[in-house]
Formats: C-alpha cells, structure tokens, sequence
C-alpha cells in the first residue's frame, strides 16, 4: 500500500472511532451486535469488502442485516464472489480490523494483511462492492458507514442496492460475476418463469381443492413481506396472502421463522381462525422458511413442517425425477450420467427425518452448524441438498451436472418432446434455476415446496405426514466459559472437558431411541442441549438430566 492509501485509510477511519470496551467476533453469521455500536464495524468491513474484491478480481456483497434478531441489533456479512458466505480464511482478518484500537493500528494491521494476500493496487484494478440491507432503520446510517470504508480503498466502487433480503444481494453477487443479468428484476423473472416451468409441467389429474390452494404467509414484519409481493404480481395462479407485512407490527417480534420453529406457536395475526390452511413463516432476512398448519380451533400448538420436511420434500421430487430420466426405454438416453446425489444435516435435524432419508437410499453426511459448512459439503455433490432444522438450505447443482443435463434434454427434446424423460429434464432444469445457488432463499424455497406439492397433489398434511418427528427438546445453559467444551464428529461428541461425554452416553443409554449432544451456540453465550427420545416427558426428562451434568462439569450459572 502506499502512502496516499494509507493516508486515506487513516483520514476516513477517523470518522469512525471504536466504542469503548466493544469486543465483536466475526461468528457463524457475521458480526452482530446492538446497532448503535456497529458503525465502526460496518465501516472497516466495507474495506475488508473492497480488499476481497481487489484479491479475487470479481464483485462483492456486503449485507446489513441481524436476521431474526430484535429490531435494534444490526450486524454485517460479506458475500463472496460466488454468492456464497466470506471464505473462512478472511474471518481472523475480520476480527483483527473489526477490533483494532487505533486508525494507526487498523493501517498496520491492513498494510500487513495486503503484503501477505499479495493484494495488488496498481491503479488496473478496480474493487465493486454491492451494497443491502434489510428494513432495520438503523441499516439507513450504516450503509453510510460501509460506503466510506470500501471508498476509503482507492479505485473502489460502492454500489448502494437499497433494501433487499439477504438472498436478493447474494443472488445478485452470484448472478454479477457470471455475467448473467443480475438485476433485483431479474431475478424475479428467473425465479417466476422457472416456478411457471414447473407448474406447466404438472401431471394432468394432479389437481388439490380450494382449501389446499390457499397459503397464508407471515413476513416477520421484515423485507421478505414487501419482497414476495412484488414477486407474486409476476405469478399467475400462485395467491399468497401475506400477513405481519411491518406496518403496525415490529421485526420478528412474536412473528417469524425463528419463532415459528422455536416455540412450535402461531405467529401473531395468526390464531383459531386458520386450522387447516397452509402456512408459511419468513424470517426477518427472508434467509430462512418454515411451514406450519393450526391443527385444531382448541389447539395451543402448531403442526410445524420445518427445515428437515422441506429438505425431505425437495430430496423426494429429485429423487423420482431422475428415476425418470433413468427409466430405459425408447426414451433411453445415449450417455448416462449417474448424479451423485448427497443430502447435508446437522445435528440437530430430527432422527426421524434422517432416518427417512436414509430409508430413501439417499447418502446423508452431518456438518457442523452453520450454513457456510453445509454449504461447502454439498457443493462437493452433482446434486447436495441441505438445510438446517430451522429451515435454512437450498439446493446446488454441479456444473458438469448441469451441462449434461442441457445436453440430454437437447437431445430427448428432438427425439421426443412428449416423453416422460424429457419433461423430467426439464424440471431438473427449472429447480436449478428456481432454487438459489448462492445461499438459503425463503422465496426461492417457497415456490419450490409450492411448485412441487402441486406436482405431488399434496396437501400440507399429506407432506407433514411424510414420517413423524421424533418428540425432542432444546436447552440454553449458560455456564462459566462455554469454549471450555470442544467437540467433534460434527459436534456430537464431546472431547473436552474430559469424562462429560461418558456421562452423556449413559444418561442417553437409558432411554430408546434416545440421542442427545451439546455444544457451545457461536451466537449466542450459551451451551445448547439438545435431546431426542420416543415420547415427549422422556426427551424432556434426559435434556434435563444432560443439563444437570453440564452445570456438574462447567459451572452453574442457570438454564432455561
Ligand atoms: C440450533 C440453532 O438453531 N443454531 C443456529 C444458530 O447457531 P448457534 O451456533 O447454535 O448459535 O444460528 C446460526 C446462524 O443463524 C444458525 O446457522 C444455526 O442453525
Ligand atoms: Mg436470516
């Protein structure tokens, strides 16, 4: 960097001192953290943004948003130039920059970091960083800041998206460095005329009743709400009726996907009146989908279809569809192909859903939490499916997938346009251009389940009823210092501290069917247990007894 660079650097960083006693760590989801201290964050992960652009020559995403958390929270996440999460090597740089004391030390730690990536900056490069946030007011002030960090980087250019979901500004990132067209236009049209694709393609007779017809949609009073309205004037014969839209309500607050999944009860604006009709619940990102139906006018509780459902409904339809592909026949096509198909879960997917699964012939893999390491697993597949429990996942196809794919098609499309296979590649097709491929994507997501139970001619129930979730039970324990506990085996076996991991197993070893881990949230300052069993008391009662050894062997500080 020379001197002029750092001059600058060292000016605008002025603007943007670092709160006293703040202490933020780039997490599972970026930074996060009361919005009111998060300019100084925003403004240095602007020039981390711009840096990466320069590094890897392509346009990066940088997001203000704090999900599901409270309104006042903001946080800061960078996308990479495949849409996906900042690669993982950047996130001690994250922390460094977002951390230094001084405009001084935050040059030095940045000139040492752009001698070690070999970052150039010789005037023939230029940065692009695209720039959203979600409806938070506070994102209004910190966008500011995160334009004057990436300027702050000589030739960079900052480029404000206004308000979308976390998806809209990976997908556009994605859709920016293959030089597709990459507008928040566009991609609405791609995701309407692939959903149109689907439904064209329908089986005659699969026709479900008025009832099933209808969705109701709760937005988490968040930019998802005022998304898929615009997406829905672009649909024919999809009506959504959306509900908890942000004007009266506050962000997630008794509203959302996370609400939804983790306290197993009807959003707000949702109540009686509903039994029966199909739901769906956003977060406040629109990152994450969860369906749910109201069982009974005296029910207390929900029927939830969560993350581990949809992954099981979206592995069904790929799984039958290139069954047909594959059918011999007339049809048969010349140069086989067998896609290896993989579905990612973590821990804490239901056992009932894996074991379906598995039931299905499918290769099921666990990761650690966190989408960025189930994303990385399932890109190692011609077709990965993930999704966590709490409804965030997609589904990536391969390229030379996708190129055989279009090959294929061409070619059964000359042969016979009628045949089944065809129509089978076709809909392969759709789903990879429907579902995006750069993150989790409740829009996306939630044409796909629409698409395909119309395919299917399913009702909510029909799908729910795929198997039954096994009864379970999560507990927050906060204890003396939870990174005193390491894992392995994507975190359900404790290695540290010693002996707890034996105790675990013999709690678990008297209950059947009995599964249960723990390991430290990366969110939140908490040991999370959780706790699989055949009935409800005895998830409940073996979380309980599992929490009584976690304060055993780290600490009592409470639980809930
Ligand atoms: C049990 C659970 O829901 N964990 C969530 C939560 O992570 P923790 O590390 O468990 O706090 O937040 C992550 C980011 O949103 C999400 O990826 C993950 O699924
Ligand atoms: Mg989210």
């Amino acid at each position: 960097m020379n001197d002029r660079q750092k001059s600058f650097i060292l000016y605008s960083s002025t603007n943007f001192p670092l709160p006293q006693g703040v202490r933020l760590s780039y997490g599972t989801a970026g930074f996060r953290a009361d919005a009111s201290i998060l300019q100084s964050t925003v403004f240095r992960v602007g020039i981390l943004a711009a840096l990466r652009s320069l590094k890897t020559q392509s346009v990066i995403g940088l997001m203000i948003t704090a999900s599901h958390n409270k309104v006042s929270d903001n946080g800061v996440k960078v996308a990479d130039p495949s849409g996906g999460m900042l690669i993982q090597d950047w996130e001690p740089f994250a922390d460094a920059i977002a951390n230094a004391a001084t405009p001084i030390n935050l040059v030095q730690l940045i000139d040492e970091f752009v001698k070690k990536e070999n970052i150039l900056f010789d005037g023939a490069r230029s940065a692009e960083v695209l720039l959203g946030r979600d409806t938070r007011p506070s994102g209004l002030f910190l966008i500011e800041a995160a334009k004057q960090g990436v300027n702050s980087i000589v030739g960079a250019l900052a480029l404000d998206m206004g308000i979308l979901t976390t998806p809209q500004l990976h997908w556009m990132v994605r859709a920016r460095n293959k030089g597709m067209k990459a507008t928040e236009d566009d991609y609405y049209e791609q995701l309407s005329s692939s959903f149109r694709c689907l439904t064209d393609l329908i089986p005659n007779g699969h026709k479900i009743n008025e009832v099933d017809d209808r969705l109701v949609v709760d937005g988490a009073n968040g930019v998802g709400a005022e998304k898929i309205q615009v997406l829905m004037k672009k649909l024919n014969g999809l009506l959504i009726e959306v509900r908890n839209t942000g004007k009266g309500g506050v962000l997630n607050e008794g509203v959302g996907a996370d609400f939804v999944q983790k306290e197993k009860f009807y959003p707000q604006e949702f109540g009686p009146e509903d039994v029966g009709i199909r739901c769906a619940s956003l977060d406040g990102d629109a990152d994450r989908l969860v369906y749910f139906s109201v069982p009974s006018s005296d029910s207390s509780t929900i029927d939830l279809v969560d993350g581990d459902k949809i992954l099981s409904l979206f592995a069904v339809f790929i799984k039958e569809q290139l069954a047909v592909l594959n059918t011999e026949g007339e049809e048969k096509i010349s140069d086989d192909y067998q896609a290896r198909v993989g579905v990612i879960q973590t821990a804490y997917a239901n056992g009932a859903s894996t074991y379906y699964l598995k039931q299905l012939g499918l290769e099921v893999v666990f990761t650690p939490t966190g989408v960025k390491y189930l994303h990385e697993k399932a890109a190692q597949y011609d077709i990965g499916i993930y999704f966590e429990a709490n409804g965030h996942g997609t589904i990536l196809f391969s390229e030379s997938f996708l190129s055989w794919l279009e090959e294929r098609c061409n070619e059964l499309s000359s042969k016979n346009k009628d045949s089944e296979q065809h129509k089978a590649a076709l809909r392969l097709l759709a789903v990879s251009r429907l579902i995006n491929q750069a993150v989790g994507d409740a829009l996306s997501g939630l044409l796909l389940v629409e698409a395909i139970l119309r395919h299917m001619g399913w009702s909510i129930h029909k799908w729910a009823e795929l198997y039954q979730d096994l009864p379970s039970r999560q507990i927050k324990v906060r204890v003396v210092d939870r990174t005193a506990v390491v894992t392995t085996n994507a975190e359900t076996v404790v290695v540290k501290p010693l002996g707890i991991q034996d105790a675990i197993n013999a709690q678990v070893a008297k209950y059947s069917h009995g599964r249960c881990f723990i390991r430290p949230s990366g969110t939140e300052d908490f040991i999370r247990v959780y706790a699989e069993a055949s009935t409800q008391e005895e998830a409940d009662s073996l979380a309980g007894s599992v929490t009584k050894l976690v304060d055993q062997y780290l600490g009592f500080y409470g639980s809930r």
